[in-house]
């Protein structure tokens, strides 16, 4: 049995990452939501493309209304009205201002922005009673970006601020990693889709959609292949057609040490290499980690518990990781782990590092975790609903007290 983070450092050199050359596809903006930029992207435009004003009021020459006091104001002749989207067709000389609006071009011969508080206002001629600093109100053109300068980087997920951000950029296509392709199957004869009848000794196979859930929040198209009995020749048929199709594979089931557990055997006869094939943690000990080095790039195949919690704390814990890389994100590929403390008392055996999950919440210094509520057992799916956080318990600890610290995987 191998450490956690040893598997997990193992998993992350095995993946490959798809190929931005061949894996990429060309998007219209909207539908880039969520997806992995391809290329890296710059813009031809400076931002901001001109000088203009961060506010409503008086476009100014500095020197005018430098020394400028409610004891000692100065007025100025207002000689042109500049409301956003207008070009200012004047140029400011001394004596004079302009009106203009948030976000409006900085007219000629204006270097600062007045605010109309500072003001008032008598039809064409306005009032200055407080003096601005130089520059006051001004965004100068360029001085958010640079064209020509990085924008954004290839291996970027991208996220509404970014997609505002192509766009601004006037981007409206952009090449970004195709999804990659995740195909899962449920092993086990006593398994049913949930439209079936249940007969005595059946179980629905919720890992199925489980697993396809997590493989579609993480970007990824799942390929369900559906239920396969517990016979070698059906999941070695299955496992085949899973290879030829997938960047991934997760099977479920059929990877613990019983007589009809059967997926390792067929990965080896496969000719798979098996990299891992018990972890320390718990749930989740027995999780085969193989690739298929033929065809090229390898074929990452996760063999997952069958029980239902520990399949899914082995994708959270070593499969998202693996999907993150694959998908083409240049970096943020680990799990995330946050310190916080515990409200419930957490117990393990001190054998395996633990994962007991339940929900966790902003306290008010740090994050606080609750366990679920009922029985802590992998084959109990039930109160692993609305798990948002698991906590961990290292190897060697088997008790950690209400109000300690804990650390906490987030999911
Ligand atoms: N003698 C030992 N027995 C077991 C060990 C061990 O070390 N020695 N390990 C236990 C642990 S830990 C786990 S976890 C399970 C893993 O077993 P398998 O991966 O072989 O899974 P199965 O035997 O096929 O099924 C286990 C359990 O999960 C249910 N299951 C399976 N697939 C699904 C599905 N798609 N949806 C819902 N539920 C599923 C299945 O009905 C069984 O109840 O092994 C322990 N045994
Ligand atoms: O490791 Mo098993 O996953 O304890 O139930
Ligand atoms: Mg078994």
């Amino acid at each position: 049995m191998l450490p956690a983070h040893q598997v997990e450092a193992l998993i992350l050199d095995q993946t490959p990452c798809l190929d931005p050359q061949q894996d990429v596809e060309l998007l219209d903006l909207l539908s880039a939501t969520g997806r992995v930029l391809a290329q890296s992207i710059s813009s031809k435009l400076d931002f901001p493309h001109w000088d203009n004003s961060a506010m409503d009021g008086y476009a100014v020459r500095y020197t005018d209304v430098q020394s400028c006091s409610t004891d000692r104001p100065v007025t100025l002749e207002i000689i042109e009205e500049i409301p956003a989207g207008y070009c200012p067709q004047k140029t400011v000389q001394p004596g004079q201002a302009a009106r203009i609006l948030t976000g409006s071009m900085m007219p000629q011969g204006a270097d600062t922005i007045v605010i109309q508080e500072d003001t008032q206002r008598q039809g064409n001629r306005v009032t200055v009673l407080t003096a601005p600093t130089p520059q006051a109100f001004v965004r100068h053109r360029g001085e958010f970006y640079r064209a020509g300068a990085p924008l954004l980087a290839a291996g970027t997920r991208l996220l509404a601020p970014d997609i505002a951000v192509l766009a601004a950029a006037q981007w409206v296509q952009v090449l970004v990693f195709r999804r990659p392709k995740v195909a899962i199957l449920s092993t086990g004869s006593e398994l049913i889709s949930p439209d079936r009848p249940l007969q005595p000794g059946q179980i629905v196979d919720s890992n199925q959609y489980a697993l396809a859930s997590l493989v579609m929040s993480a970007g990824a198209d799942p390929i369900l292949l559906g239920i396969v009995p517990d016979d070698p020749a059906a999941i070695r048929q299955a496992i085949v057609q899973a290879i030829s199709q997938a960047d991934m594979v997760l099977s479920s089931g059929g990877v613990s040490v019983g007589d009809y557990d059967y997926v390792d055997r067929i990965l080896a006869d496969l000719g798979a290499e098996i990299h891992v094939r018990a972890v320390a943690v718990k749930p989740g000990k027995p999780l085969t980690v193989a690739t298929f080095s033929n065809p090229q790039p390898p074929t990452l195949y996760f063999g997952l518990p069958g029980n239902p919690v520990s399949a899914l704390v082995s994708v959270w814990r070593f499969v998202q990781p693996a999907l993150r890389k694959l998908s083409g994100l240049s970096e943020g590929w680990k799990p995330t782990f946050v310190r916080g403390i515990t409200r419930h008392d957490l117990r393990s055996d001190g054998k395996r590092e633990s994962y007991l999950w339940g929900r966790v919440e902003p306290g008010e210094n740090t994050y606080e975790f609750s366990l679920a509520s009922g029985s802590p057992s992998s084959g109990n799916l039930i109160n692993l609903a609305q798990t948002n956080a698991l906590a961990v318990v290292p190897i060697g600890q088997t008790h950690i007290p209400v109000g300690a610290p804990v650390q906490l995987l987030l999911i």
